[in-house]
């Protein structure tokens, strides 16, 4: 697979560097380990080093969507629901990535909730607008290892946003077109909630890697995100799975405990019936909730919170399909 690259044999001494598809290979030490394990069994090696690079491959332009210049793969984040935790996932798995050393950018397409800006710490940053030779644009905000646009960086934090498709269209077209964004191996974008327009337009107008529906346990919810799934399926755009969030309350006091309170088990059956993989469950914690206000993202804040663990497992799962994928 072109995987080994750059073999040296000095005496006993083999050295070589594996080529991982993603930063965020899921089984990244798994491999480096069998690796070593075979190659020091061979007879007449003394010792061996393994370095590791990766090399993001890039989702294809389709025939009536092209990519974006320097964007390797675009990740969307969906719910058909509000409050569900969309955009939580999408600043900590954005944020996860980039611990792993990717480049990872983040476009708040929540162009009516724009919540990002606070989740990531940067409630308080402007943004500006350069003058380049291909006209101007919009630098990015930077924040836990990740670039970011948001609306929330354009308006009054209290004035509402009252705007109709076609502006709609337009500001998520900027996002997209006129931001320096430079070279990302994941943008992932934190959609609106529904099936409307913005939707549309993102689907429409680039090749979108893979979508990720987030969902709450409870039958609303569920319902909601096959309509979701349905859209995306419409669109042609893979859908990489279902996350669930919210799965069940573990008491700070008492971590042992677990209380499904949306019920469980529903992003499991909706994955099995909707033929898509569940690519993870996340607990209920105050921890998280108190991350996303404060602008410290829990696998930042709290990287072994039961919590944390699952959005980097997710991040990883979601990092390992997009690879196989392109
Ligand atoms: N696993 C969790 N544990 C505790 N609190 C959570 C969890 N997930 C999300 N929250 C909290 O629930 C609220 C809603 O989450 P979030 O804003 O991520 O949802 P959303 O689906 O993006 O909402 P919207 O529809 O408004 O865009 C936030 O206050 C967030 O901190």
């Amino acid at each position: 697979m072109n995987m080994v690259r750059n073999i040296k044999i000095c005496d006993g001494l083999v050295s070589f560097t594996l080529l991982l598809t993603t930063n965020a290979y899921p089984l990244r030490e798994l491999i480096i380990e069998d690796c070593q394990k075979i190659v020091e069994t061979l007879p007449g090696v003394t010792d061996v080093v393994v370095e590791v690079t990766s090399e993001t491959p890039q989702r294809k332009s389709l025939p009536d969507r092209t990519g974006i210049k320097g964007i390797k793969n675009i990740i969307a984040i969906s719910s058909g629901k509000g409050g569900v935790g969309k955009s939580t996932v999408a600043v900590n798995v954005a944020v996860a990535l980039a611990q792993t050393g990717a480049k990872v950018g983040l476009l708040d397409a929540d162009i009516y909730g724009p919540n990002d800006p606070t989740m990531l710490g940067l409630a308080d940053t402007q943004i500006y607008v350069d003058n380049t030779d291909k006209g101007d644009a919009l630098e990015p905000a930077f924040n836990h290892g990740v670039k970011l646009v948001s609306m929330g960086f354009l308006i009054d934090r209290d004035q509402p946003v009252i705007w109709r498709g076609p502006m709609l269209n337009g500001i998520v077209r900027q996002f997209l077109y006129q931001v320096l964004w430079g070279e990302l191996d994941y943008l992932i974008v934190d959609m609106p909630p529904g099936t409307g327009d913005t939707q549309l337009t993102l689907s429409q107008a680039v090749p979108i890697a893979g979508a990720v529906i987030v969902t709450t346990p409870q039958p609303v919810a569920l319902l909601d995100s096959r309509r979701g799934l349905h859209m995306f399926k419409q669109m042609n755009i893979n859908v990489l799975g279902i996350v669930e969030n919210m799965s069940y309350f573990i008491p700070p006091d008492m971590p042992e405990k677990h209380y499904d309170i949306f019920g469980s088990g529903g992003g499991e059956r909706t994955a099995t019936e909707l033929g898509v993989p569940l690519l993870g469950c996340i607990p209920l914690e105050i921890s998280t909730r108190l991350g996303s206000d404060n602008g410290v993202p829990i696998v930042v804040g709290e990287p072994d919170s039961p919590s944390a663990k699952a959005l980097k497992d997710i991040a990883l799962i979601i990092a390992g399909k997009v690879s196989v994928a392109a």
